[in-house]
């Protein structure tokens, strides 16, 4: 397997489809010309960077984090990228951003590109245009407000219309570090994710908790999917299950 370079902080490349976002609603990424084209569902550099800050990869996936506005997705992405919490007053994503971070999954170096779409209403068919080329979808409610929580069925809903059918999907119950001000049970989240089967962990973008459980899961999960290697048997909900720790407790 030839090692490519990833690009940190480049503008993302083939979505939507036309090569731009259509100029409309687009915030803080920088788009440009297609620098990646995608083959068999895996994405490759077709003009790798020469930035300094580079790091080589074998593979690429694109990540999309989704759910409604305030639930945490820009720092959840900054918790997992930097390691840092994003305090302060909160600044609405506008129209989509993206980062990219390489995890070595089992020897092979994954490139996550991770799009950090905008929560509110008016950006909804910005994002809708980015659905189709996610390789795994990051669906996040706010555990300390509960209309965040009753929309994941209308999130959903958007998913199946807009995602690939084999899309990568995972629920993802935020800001369970906020105990005094939590409104939805960690069993509630479970039993919402276990009716429409998808696997599930609360997160914490402030305490760092299950954040990189909930990305490396997901890069393991695409990993073993584009190797298509049926010796090593891999199974998404189980390694969430096992892995996964309460919140409760302090998994960073
Ligand atoms: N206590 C706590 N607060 C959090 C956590 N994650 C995010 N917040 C706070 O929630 C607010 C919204 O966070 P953002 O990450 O900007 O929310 P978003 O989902 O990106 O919102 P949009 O960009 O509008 O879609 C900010 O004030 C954050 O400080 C968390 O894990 N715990
Ligand atoms: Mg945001």
């Amino acid at each position: 397997m030839s090692r490519k370079k990833a690009a940190k902080g480049k503008a993302p490349n083939s979505s939507p489809s036309a090569g731009s976002p259509g100029g409309k609603g687009v915030g803080k990424a920088a788009w440009s010309s297609p620098s990646i084209v995608q083959m068999n569902g895996v994405v490759h550099p077709s003009r790798p960077s020469i930035s300094s800050s580079s790091e080589f990869y074998d593979i690429a996936f694109k990540v999309m984090l989704v759910g409604d506005s305030g639930v945490g997705k820009t720092c959840l992405l900054v918790r997992f990228k930097d390691g840092a919490f994003l305090a302060g007053s909160f600044i609405s994503t506008v129209g989509i951003d993206f980062r990219n971070k390489v995890l070595t999954i089992d020897g092979v170096k994954v490139k996550l590109q991770i799009w950090d779409t905008a929560g509110q209403e008016r950006f909804r068919s910005v994002t809708h245009a980015y659905y189709r080329d996610a390789h795994a979808l990051l669906l996040l409610y706010d555990v300390t407000n509960r209309s965040s929580f009753d929309n994941i069925q209308a999130w959903l809903t958007e998913i199946h219309e807009y995602a690939q059918q084999d899309v990568v999907l995972m629920l993802l119950g935020n800001k369970a570090d906020a105990t005094h001000n939590r409104v939805v049970k960690r069993e509630d989240g479970e039993k919402l994710a276990k009716e429409f089967g998808v696997p599930f962990m609360e997160t914490s973008a402030r305490s760092g908790l299950n954040v990189e459980l909930a990305f490396t899961a997901v890069a393991k999960e695409l990993k073993h999917r584009s190797m298509k290697d049926s010796s090593e048997k891999f199974k998404l909900h189980e390694y969430v299950n096992k892995e996964m720790k309460g919140a409760g407790c302090c998994r960073t």
